[in-house]
C-alpha cells in the first residue's frame, strides 16, 4: 500500500516511527504480528522516491494507525505560498469597525459610509493641505501593501512598488475602470441628468467611443496651433519681466500667470479660439473668456475640496458642492455656446463651399460617424479643460522650482536649448522634442518627484496575487506614484533630481518608471500636447533668464491635482 510521495527528510522520521511502534508492540501484541515489511526505494535528492509499505496483517495497521486521519499535503519549494486577503495589513482600527458590517443598513449606510471611509479611511491620510510625505507613514508602517477595510463597500489596496504597479496595469482588461471623481459625477448623473461622464470617467464601449472620436483630432491640434502656443509662452516670458519686484522674484502669482498661459493654449487647442487671459487688463472683465476661466479655478478648487476628506457632501448641501454645482453649471454653458458657435461655423462653410478646419476636435464630434450631442461634447471637453489646465500648471510650477534649485543641471539645460528657435520648427514638433533630450529628461524627472496626478487607481477586473496576497476582483487599487518615486527600490538614488537617469535608456523600461500619464488602455491622452506645451514654455524662460530660488523646500500637496505646498518666490534674472 502506497502512504505517500515524502521527502528524504521526512522518510527517516516516518521509519523510525514504524520501528518504534513495532519495538513497543512485540511486548504488548507481538503474537498477531505476522510480518512486516518496510521497503524503501528513496534516495537523498530523488524527488519522486516512494515509501511503500507492505503489511501482512490488517489487525497491526490499524493498530499503527488507529483513527483515520489526513495526511497534510507536503508542499514543493517550487509552489508559491498565497496568503489570503485578510492576511493584508492595514490600520488595525478599520479592522474592528469592520464587524460592525452588518448593523449598517440600519443606522443609515450613507451617514457610515461618509464618516467612516471617507472620514477615517482616507481622511486621516488624505487632507489636501498635507504634503504627500504623509501618505508614506502608511507604508513604513505596513509594508507595500496596505489595506483599508471599507466597512460598507468594496476595501481598498493602497501600493507603491513599481513591479505591483506593472501588474495592475497588465491585467486591466479591455475596458479598464478607475475610480472616478464621485462629485462630478454625482453633479452630471444627478444635477444635469447626463446619462455620461467625458472621458476620464466614463466606461465600458461608451469610453472607447469617446476616446477614439477624440484622439487623433487631438493629437493633430497641437501641430496645428504650435505658433499660437510660442506667442502665448512669450507673452508669459515678457509678463515675468513687468511682475519681478527688486530681487528678481516674481512674490506672489507665479503659479496663476503659469495657470493663466494653460488655460490660453488650451483654449487655442480645443476651441481654436485665442483667450489671451494673459493680457492682465481682461482678469477683472465680464467678457466669456473672464468667466470661462474664473469658473473653471473655482470648480476646480470645489472639485479638490468635494474629493478629499469627509465627503459630507453626500449627505447634505455643503458650500463646496454648491460652489461645485454653480461653477460647474457656469462652464457648461459657456463650453455649450462655444460648440453652438463652432457648428454655425461648420454650417456656413458647407452652404459658401469654403469648408475650412475651424475646429478639428469639436468638427470630429459633431460630425463624426457616431455623431455625439453638444451636452455630450460639453463634458469631454470640461474634462479636458479641468485635466489638461490644472496638471500643466502644476507640472510648470516645479519644473520651475527644480530648474532653480539645481543650478549644474540648469546648466546643462542652458547649454542644449540655447539657440533653439521653436518657431522654425513648428511643422515638425516631434524633431523639437528629439533634438531637446535633457529637457525632455528633466521633464520626466519633475513629473516622476512631483506628479500633477499622485494616485492612480484601477478596479481590479479579476483576483491578483501582490507580494503573496490574493486581492480580489472589485478591489479598488490606488497605486501611490508620488510615494514610488521615492523608494530605492524602485529608482536608485530616489529622492534625488537627477534628469541623467531618463537619457540612454531602452524605451520599454522607460514606459513603466515613467508613469506620472498613466499606462495602457487609459493612459493620459493629453501627453503629448503637455510635453510640447512644457518644452515650448521652458525654453522661452531659460532662454531669457537664470533661475534662482533661495527658499525651504517645496513639496507637493495631495489633492487630487497636486500643487506648490509653498509660494514659487523663483527669481527670474536677465542674462545679458
Ligand atoms: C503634465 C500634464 C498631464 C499629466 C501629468 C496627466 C496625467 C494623466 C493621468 C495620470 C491620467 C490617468 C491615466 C491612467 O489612469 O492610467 C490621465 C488621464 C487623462 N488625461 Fe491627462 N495628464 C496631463 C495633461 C493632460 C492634458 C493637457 C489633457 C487634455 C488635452 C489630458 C487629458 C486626459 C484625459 C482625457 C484622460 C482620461 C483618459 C482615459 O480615461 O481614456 N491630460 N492624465
Amino acid at each position: 500500500m502506497i502512504l505517500g510521495k515524502l521527502k528524504y527528510g521526512q522518510l527517516f522520521i516516518k521509519k523510525a516511527y514504524l520501528q518504534n511502534r513495532l519495538f513497543s508492540l512485540k511486548n504488548k501484541r507481538l503474537q498477531t504480528v505476522k510480518s512486516i515489511e518496510v521497503k524503501t526505494t528513496d534516495q537523498p535528492g530523488d524527488e519522486n522516491s516512494v515509501h511503500v509499505v507492505t503489511q501482512k496483517s490488517e489487525e497491526l495497521i490499524s493498530d499503527l494507525f488507529p483513527a483515520p486521519r489526513i495526511v497534510p499535503m507536503v508542499l514543493s519549494t517550487k509552489e508559491p505560498v498565497v496568503l489570503s486577503f485578510d492576511d493584508v495589513p492595514g490600520p488595525k482600527s478599520l479592522k474592528y469597525m469592520s464587524t460592525f458590517r452588518q448593523y449598517i443598513s440600519e443606522i443609515g449606510t450613507q451617514t457610515i459610509a461618509s464618516i467612516l471611509t471617507a472620514g477615517l479611511n482616507i481622511g486621516t491620510y488624505w487632507q489636501s493641505k498635507k504634503n504627500a510625505k504623509s501618505f508614506s507613514i502608511l507604508f513604513d508602517k505596513y509594508g507595500p501593501v496596505v489595506r483599508f477595510v471599507n466597512p460598507v463597500g468594496g476595501d481598498v489596496v493602497l501600493i507603491n512598488r513599481s513591479d505591483h504597479i506593472q501588474k495592475v496595469y497588465t491585467m486591466e482588461g479591455e475596458h479598464p475602470v478607475r475610480s472616478a471623481l464621485d462629485s462630478l459625477e454625482k453633479y452630471r448623473t444627478e444635477h444635469r441628468n447626463h446619462a455620461y461622464g467625458g472621458i476620464y470617467t466614463v466606461y465600458g464601449p461608451e469610453w472607447i467611443r469617446r476616446r477614439s472620436m477624440v484622439d487623433i483630432p487631438l493629437q493633430s491640434a497641437i501641430t496645428q496651433h504650435i505658433q499660437g502656443i510660442c506667442e502665448s509662452s512669450n507673452k508669459l516670458t515678457q509678463k515675468l519681466y513687468n511682475l519681478r519686484n527688486y530681487q528678481d522674484e516674481v512674490q506672489k502669482d507665479l503659479e496663476k500667470e503659469i495657470n493663466k498661459w494653460a488655460f490660453d493654449c488650451m483654449g487655442l487647442i480645443i476651441f481654436s479660439k485665442k483667450f489671451a487671459m494673459l493680457d492682465t487688463e481682461l482678469i477683472n472683465s465680464q467678457c466669456d473668456t473672464s468667466w470661462l476661466y474664473h469658473s473653471l479655478e473655482k470648480a476646480s478648487e470645489a472639485i479638490a475640496k468635494c474629493e478629499s476628506g469627509m465627503r459630507l457632501w453626500k449627505l447634505f448641501n455643503t458650500p463646496a458642492w454648491y460652489s461645485l454645482v454653480k461653477n460647474c453649471d457656469t462652464l457648461d454653458n459657456l463650453i455649450g455656446k462655444h460648440i453652438l458657435e463652432v457648428e454655425q461655423t461648420i454650417s456656413l462653410s458647407y452652404e459658401n463651399d469654403t469648408i475650412t478646419d475651424a475646429n478639428r476636435l469639436i468638427g470630429a464630434m459633431l460630425l463624426g460617424e457616431d455623431k455625439m450631442s453638444i451636452e455630450d461634447i460639453a463634458t469631454v471637453l470640461m474634462d479636458m479643460l479641468l485635466i489638461g489646465v490644472n496638471t500643466i500648471t502644476s507640472a510648470v510650477s516645479f519644473l520651475l522650482y527644480f530648474i532653480a534649485k539645481h543650478q549644474r543641471v540648469q546648466r546643462l539645460l542652458y547649454q542644449e536649448i540655447e539657440n533653439v528657435t521653436p518657431e522654425s520648427n513648428a511643422d515638425n514638433i516631434t524633431n523639437l522634442r528629439g533634438t531637446t533630450p535633457y529637457l525632455q529628461a528633466c521633464i520626466k524627472e519633475t513629473l516622476r518627484l512631483a506628479p500633477p496626478i499622485p494616485l492612480l487607481t484601477r478596479v481590479l477586473p479579476k483576483n491578483i496575487v501582490l507580494d503573496k496576497y490574493n486581492i480580489p476582483r472589485g478591489t479598488l487599487i490606488i497605486m501611490a506614484i508620488q510615494d514610488a518615486a521615492f523608494k530605492e527600490n524602485n529608482y536608485d538614488d530616489a529622492a534625488k533630481f537627477y534628469p541623467e537617469r531618463w537619457l540612454n535608456i531602452d524605451s520599454n523600461s522607460h514606459a513603466v518608471a515613467s508613469i506620472s500619464f498613466g499606462y495602457g488602455a487609459r493612459k493620459c491622452l493629453g501627453q503629448n500636447i503637455a510635453e510640447t506645451m512644457i518644452t515650448l514654455l521652458t525654453i522661452k524662460i531659460l532662454q531669457k533668464y537664470k533661475l534662482e530660488y533661495h527658499y525651504g523646500d517645496i513639496e507637493p500637496t495631495r489633492s487630487f491635482i497636486a500643487k506648490p505646498s509653498k509660494p514659487l518666490k523663483i527669481r527670474f534674472i536677465d542674462r545679458i
